[in-house]
């Protein structure tokens, strides 16, 4: 197809590409996409950045989460050889968590030049401006440039304080219902990270206030069912990337790139041949309460804890078939702990929503506002679930 050019005034560029014309504008420091309905037609099929929508966006997360899993493997692998973890220091969590977040940063704005960037992100840099923060935001430095060194990313330069430190304030944005925004938890479950269990690092997009990809890097998870099919797993391989965006599907990867295969989530309808997932961390969600639910809808095996949205992928690919989280009272979610969790799980066939069965709306900034708590499964369970999920919180309001 030929290509054309037109200017439309100081700004503006309209690209012709076929029988469709598609605007640019550009500033000096910024170029966005517009909509331009007097002068010309916007259409997905013929965007610059891909005919499919959200293609280059997800190729980007996928490579700034694998990277970002790279290095938080290097720092764990190192904090589990030490005796660090058994002391109250918590800084090679913090330098993780940070070089997660500056990781993604970087290669989010490196990959996708064209676009207005907003990250909603966990981490902030307020501590590392600090006195007492300085050799921490050395060692982030260092650690990121070493990696950036040993991941072949020669287009990076290397990074000083100040540039680290404009990476995690990148991820400042408050969110909301309008444009586009990145969301990060560069690394959840981070009391999973720090004991050797489970954790990911979660990068999903918002558009319009819905979650439009996500990906989910679980360096930890077996590539092969866990939970109640665990022993008969024939590979004990771990690291896992799931993927998904928007009308396409959910896919699982090895974090080395290897063996892409679509999942489902399971098509179980009988309880009692069902299994769930809670938080590890008994502080993060009522254990009790899980346990009256999945007793009232019949489930009869143990529940599996594991930390961070590994539960959201494990319970993409049908490992178990429910996740129950009920957080102790006046805590409030956060985008960045289900955004990405949540598409993989419903472009995998399951659905995600509150207590009370409304889905979880990602369009009020960085908390979300769920009534009581989340749960997940598959279509099937989902009414059996909200009625075991109604009753049991009845009971528990009358016996207070
Ligand atoms: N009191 C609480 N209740 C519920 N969730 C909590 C909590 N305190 C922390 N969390 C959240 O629980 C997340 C981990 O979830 P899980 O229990 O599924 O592993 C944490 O993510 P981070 O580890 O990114 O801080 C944190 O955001
Ligand atoms: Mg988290
Ligand atoms: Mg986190
Ligand atoms: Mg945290």
């Amino acid at each position: 197809m030929g290509t054309q050019t037109r200017w439309l005034g100081a700004r503006a560029t309209a690209i012709r590409v076929g029988s469709d014309w598609n605007c640019y504008e550009s500033t000096t420091t910024t170029r966005t996409r517009r909509s331009f309905s007097l002068c010309c037609r916007w259409s997905p099929l013929t965007t610059l950045a891909s005919s499919m929508p959200y293609e280059k966006e997800l190729a980007a997360a996928k490579k700034a989460a694998t990277l970002a899993a790279r290095l938080c493997q290097k720092v764990q692998k190192a904090l589990l050889q030490s005796d660090v973890h058994s002391k109250s220091d918590k800084s090679p969590v913090t330098v993780a968590d940070y070089g997660s977040q500056v990781l993604v940063s970087l290669i989010l704005e490196r990959e996708l030049p064209s676009e207005l960037f907003s990250l909603v992100a966990e981490e902030d840099s307020g501590d590392l401006r600090k006195e007492s923060g300085q050799d921490t935001l050395k060692c982030i430095t260092e650690l990121v440039n070493n990696t950036l060194a040993n991941e072949g990313s020669h287009s990076f330069s290397t990074l000083t304080t100040d540039d680290v430190l404009k990476a995690i304030d990148n991820g400042k944005s408050e969110g909301g219902p309008v444009g586009r925004h990145w969301v990060l938890d560069p690394i959840d479950g981070t009391k999973g990270f720090v004991r050797g269990d489970q954790y990911a690092i979660a990068l999903a997009l918002l558009h319009e206030g819905k979650v439009v990809l996500g990906v989910l890097a679980c360096p930890n998870l077996p590539l092969a069912t866990i939970g109640r099919n665990q022993q008969n797993s024939s590979s004990n391989e771990v690291g896992c990337v799931f993927f998904a965006k928007v009308g396409d599907g959910t896919y699982m990867q090895a974090l080395d790139g290897s063996t892409q295969t679509r999942v489902n989530v399971s098509a179980v309808d009988n309880p009692e041949e069902a299994s769930f997932f809670e938080s590890y961390e008994a502080a993060h969600s009522s254990h009790d309460l899980s346990s009256t639910i999945a007793e009232k809808l019949g489930v009869k095996a143990p529940p599996v804890r594991i930390d961070s949205q590994a539960k959201y992928g494990a319970l993409s690919r049908g490992d178990g078939a429910i996740y129950l989280r009920f957080p102790h009272k006046g805590y409030r979610e956060k985008i960045w702990d289900h955004a990405a969790g949540c598409i993989v799980v419903s472009e995998a066939g399951g659905i995600v929503s509150d207590a009370a069965g409304n889905p979880l709306d990602f369009s009020k900034g960085k908390f979300l506002d769920v009534d009581t708590g989340i749960i997940v499964t598959n279509q099937n369970l989902m009414p059996s679930l909200l009625r075991a999920v109604k009753e049991s919180l009845n009971e528990k309001a009358s016996s207070l």
